[in-house]
């Protein structure tokens, strides 16, 4: 199979298009959706990853703003900043960048941030209400997964999901959307013993291990869905993800490359995130 590549950045270029659309009849009403990027310390691939979000905030014609901070701020001041942003009337959406510094308690900055505003989906709140599925923001690369096998016509319903990882803004949630969707869902971790024996049975496997090119096709059912979430850097210093793609490819019938794969859809979730604050601020 040579065109079973799930093309991310296309979906993600359809997706913003629309927001895009949301943006304009926005501004037609006086409001222009703004994020808010917080930055802590100068980890070079935090760096990119918060400029591809603002490059895309302009190209939408969104505004947005990004606070660098020093790496060995306070907890105090942190959250002195994330206050101003939530009193801040431009701004609808606030992300602070995770990993934060030893010094900071990453779960009081995040339960800090208005749930108005947590374009991020990161916050109890928000974590709850999707939990019980009730409308709030979804954590931006779940959420843009789902998108991704809604644009791809995967089926969900009925189909056994096998996703390794259970971190709090991937696995976990990515588990909750696929059960809403009426996936039978199998969580799979560090700890998994025979981890094939599991993997061998998934129709969609969403590999989130943080361990470059860890799946190979001895893990792979033929036919399944692969949905590689890694961001990891090779031997050449080149971009890939979790899964042995090329390896990978052979056996499955529609998967996501590293880069190209998930990363833009979780850059477009967020814009859609943030639009969508923006519009609320009108509804209430
Ligand atoms: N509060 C918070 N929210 C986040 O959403 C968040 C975070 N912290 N910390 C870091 C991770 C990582 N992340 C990525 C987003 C886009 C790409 C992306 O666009 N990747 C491109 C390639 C980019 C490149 O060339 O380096 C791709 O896969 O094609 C990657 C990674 C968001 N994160």
């Amino acid at each position: 199979m040579s065109n079973n590549k799930i093309d991310g950045k296309q979906i993600a270029s359809q997706v913003t298009e629309k927001v895009q659309e949301r943006v304009e009849r926005l501004k037609e009403q006086g409001v222009t959706p703004g994020l808010a990027v917080v930055l802590v310390g100068n980890n070079p691939a935090s760096q990119t990853y918060v400029n591809n979000k603002t490059k895309t905030c302009e190209r939408l014609g969104m505004h947005s703003v990004m606070i660098e901070l020093e790496e060995n701020i306070t907890e105090q001041e942190l959250l002195k900043h994330v206050e101003t942003l939530n009193n801040d009337k431009k701004i609808h959406g606030i992300l602070v960048q995770l990993p934060l510094p030893k010094q900071i308690d990453e779960d009081r900055v995040i339960a800090a941030i208005s749930p108005l505003k947590d374009v991020d989906g990161f916050h109890p709140e928000s974590v709850g209400k999707m939990m019980i599925g009730q409308p709030t923001f979804l954590s931006c690369t779940p959420f843009g997964i789902m998108k991704l096998l809604e644009y791809s016509d995967v089926e969900i319903a009925g189909k056994h999901a096998v996703i390794i990882g259970r971190s709090n803004i991937v696995g976990k949630p990515m588990g909750q959307l696929l059960l809403q969707k009426d996936a039978t869902v199998t969580y799979c971790h560090s700890k998994t013993k025979d981890l094939h024996t599991f993997t061998k049975q998934a129709d969609i496997l969403v590999v989130a291990t943080g361990r470059a090119k860890m799946i190979d096709a001895s893990f792979i059912k033929e036919g399944a869905v692969v949905i590689d979430v890694g961001i990891n850097r090779d031997e050449h210093n080149k971009l890939c993800g979790d899964v042995d793609f090329a390896s990978a490819q052979a056996v499955a019938s529609k998967i996501t490359p590293v880069p190209g794969g998930v990363g833009p859809m979780t850059i477009a979730m967020l814009m859609e995130n943030t639009c969508l604050a923006a519009e609320n601020t009108l509804i209430n």
